[in-house]
């Protein structure tokens, strides 16, 4: 079973071995040089969520390390006063004072932090809310070729499966970097001006914490490289055991108990790395506490000496302890966010890389405004067209040439794989060819941006998306044309009738995984999609496959309405059904990305080449 778990080698797990390889061979160093970097990206990404709360977690952090040094000198006043001979009452009375300054320095410092912690917990849902949204933005508007790239997928997946969410978390680390840093800083000049001596006795206290906790860290890591494949194919299975997708052939192929084997082979081999960690944590942990106490010790010893000497007073050296534990929770605190703020810092580079990645895609600012670019078309005219998808050896169109004329019904016919949805995608602006050109009258596409195309093309698509949204959505797209255009587009495409079944009509809500949401068939949902192409009432329309799905007497009936709509507008029109594209005023014959033919149904009979021989060989399975 092991075996089988291990077998699925389909799941990518590069990109997450490349972190956790950097992670892995962390040294100090390399983590120190890229810590102002980092501290500066995550400022920024804070600054824009919110300058206020930005200002406020910083400034605030940094009047509690003042606090905090305030606190430790007034502490030597208090122990000087408890130090001095006399009666203990006038002792304690005389260190009141400096004890009420300490009083208040504790006072100021826990108000301000409370204060910096709130602005921190501010800025986290701001920071979420904008790179989530800046991510959107980016993806909907980069262009389609982009999602046929496999490096833009492994881009994407970076940025949404880790990248996105690490955005806020980046800047939380970063503050704690600032924070403790502060926190250490402030003890440095206490202990500075209560003796010079003292620094060196910081470096020992501090330093066997820093060896212990880098190590600590390094090892968790290393841990974690082990660990994510593994929890990923944990991940993949479980989603098949609770998806919606598989839930049917995981029951139709009695897969419930090989899946749930498989499942335990991979969460067993987790457990056991988990159960592994926690032990080799321990004697780290051990280790650490053992080195530190040594370090403390010899901090002891050295005060020790350094009063015996007479070196510094009593007071002194009692403040100096205080100001060395708190130096070592600030270390200890330093090491933590540093070492956060550097994975974080990893993949939130990859969010932002990606970012980057999609602006430099973007459609260069076309010259001419988006919207009033094009007034619709008296012809359209493909010239040379060649396209070929990102990472094939074979282009998918070469060299094609078509014209169509407004009020044209054209038909795309040829085998599978022939280039016809492509050509179509170019046509409408969803693809820029790789050399050739498209006009609209005299208008070079390449010249105007994508959604003056797209808003005067509307695609009834071969794999259209099924919305999870309400029926009137479906169509209209969140456009609004009015109740009669609705109708009028549903009733042409026979989605009227599926509506009509609807327990809520139009406001059906057509997901089954909400309550009260339906599901349809695939020729119901084919039906709504011709209407949302009818709906849209572009200038070109665009059929691809618009009846694969349906039923004989609906398929006549959708090409009925078809012509109806037509009716002055030009339609492309892509089927493999050639009984249906015996009408259309022209026909383009395509055949490995070239068109072989083109003419009127009688003329490529008459031709006797790939279109006679497909719509004959058609036309005798109805023999
Ligand atoms: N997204 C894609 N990425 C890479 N190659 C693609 C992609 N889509 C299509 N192709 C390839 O481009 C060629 C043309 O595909 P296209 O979808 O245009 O053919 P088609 O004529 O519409 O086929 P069908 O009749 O099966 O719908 C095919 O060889 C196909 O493998």
């Amino acid at each position: 079973m092991e075996e089988e778990a291990l077998d699925m080698g389909e799941i990518t797990i590069s990109d997450w071995y490349g972190h956790a390889d950097k992670m892995a061979e962390i040294r100090f160093r390399t983590i120190a040089r890229r810590l102002p970097s980092l501290v500066r990206q995550a400022m920024g990404v804070a600054w824009r969520a919110s300058p206020r709360d930005t200002l406020c977690a910083v400034i605030l952090n940094l009047l509690g390390g003042v606090f905090t040094a305030f606190g430790l000198l007034a502490t030597t006043g208090v122990l000087t006063a408890l130090f001095t001979a006399g009666p203990t009452l006038g002792r304690v009375q005389t260190a009141l004072p400096s004890l009420a300054l300490v009083a208040a320095a504790a006072a100021m410092r826990a108000t301000l932090q409370a204060g910096a912690g709130w602005a921190q917990s501010r800025l986290n849902p701001q920071i979420s809310r904008l790179s989530e949204e800046e991510l959107y933005r980016q993806t909907s508007e980069v262009p389609l070729v982009a999602f046929d790239d496999p490096d833009f997928h492994d881009a994407l997946e970076r940025a949404t499966s880790r990248g996105m969410y690490v955005a806020s978390t980046v800047v939380t680390s970063a503050i704690d970097v600032l924070t403790a840093a502060i926190g250490l800083i402030a003890v440095a000049g206490v202990l500075g001006v209560l003796h010079p001596g003292l620094l060196p006795l910081l470096l020992l206290a501090v330093l066997p914490d820093a060896w212990a906790a880098v190590r600590a860290a390094r090892m968790r890591y290393t841990t974690e490289y082990a660990l994510i494949p593994v929890h990923r194919r944990k991940w993949i299975i479980g989603k098949l055991l609770a998806e919606r997708s598989s839930a049917a052939e995981v029951r139709a192929f009695t897969m419930r108990g090989f899946l749930l084997r498989m499942y335990d082979a991979v969460a067993v081999a987790e457990q056991d790395v988990r159960l592994a960690l926690a032990r080799r944590q321990t004697i780290t942990r051990l280790i650490g506490e053992a080195i530190g106490g040594l370090g403390a010790a010899l901090v002891y010893i050295a005060l020790g000496l350094l009063l015996a000497v007479a070196a510094i007073p009593l007071a002194i050296a009692g403040t100096a302890v205080l100001a060395i534990k708190s130096a070592q929770t600030s270390l200890a605190n330093l090491m933590y966010a540093t070492n956060r703020l550097y994975e974080e810092g990893l993949y939130f580079t990859d969010f932002t890389r990606f970012l980057d990645f999609c602006a430099d895609r973007h459609h260069p600012p076309s010259t001419l405004p988006a919207t009033a670019a094009l007034t619709g078309f008296r012809r359209i005219a493909a010239e040379n067209v060649t396209f070929s998808y990102p990472g094939s050896d074979a282009p998918a169109l070469r060299g094609v040439c078509l014209e169509i004329k407004r009020g044209e019904v054209i038909a795309f016919v040829g085998e599978n794989g022939s280039g016809k949805t492509t050509l179509a995608k170019i046509l409408a602006g969803l693809y820029e060819p790789d050399s050739g050109t498209v006009f609209w009258d005299d208008v070079d596409l390449a010249d105007v941006h994508p959604d003056a195309v797209r808003l005067r093309t509307a695609i009834i698509a071969q794999d259209h998306t099924r919305w999870p949204l309400t029926a009137r959505y479906n169509i209209t797209m969140g456009t609004d044309k009015g109740e009669p255009a609705l109708h009028a587009a549903a009733a042409i495409a026979g989605a009227d009738d599926v509506i009509a079944g609807l327990p809520h009509g139009y406001r059906t809500l057509l997901d089954r995984r909400f309550k009260d949401g339906c599901e349809l068939s695939g020729g119901q949902w084919q039906r709504i999609a011709v209407a949302r192409g009818f709906h849209r009432d572009a200038d070109l329309l665009i059929c691809d496959e618009p009846t694969a799905a349906l039923d004989a007497r609906a398929e006549h009936a959708a090409f009925e309405g078809l012509r109806a709509h037509a009716d002055g507008r030009t339609v492309v029109l892509i089927t493999h059904r050639l009984a249906s594209v015996r009408y259309a005023d022209r026909i383009y014959v395509l055949d490995h990305g070239k068109i072989v033919e083109q003419g009127t149904h009688e003329a490529l009979i008459a031709a006797d080449g790939l279109y006679r021989d497909l719509y004959t060989l058609q036309a005798a399975a109805y023999r």
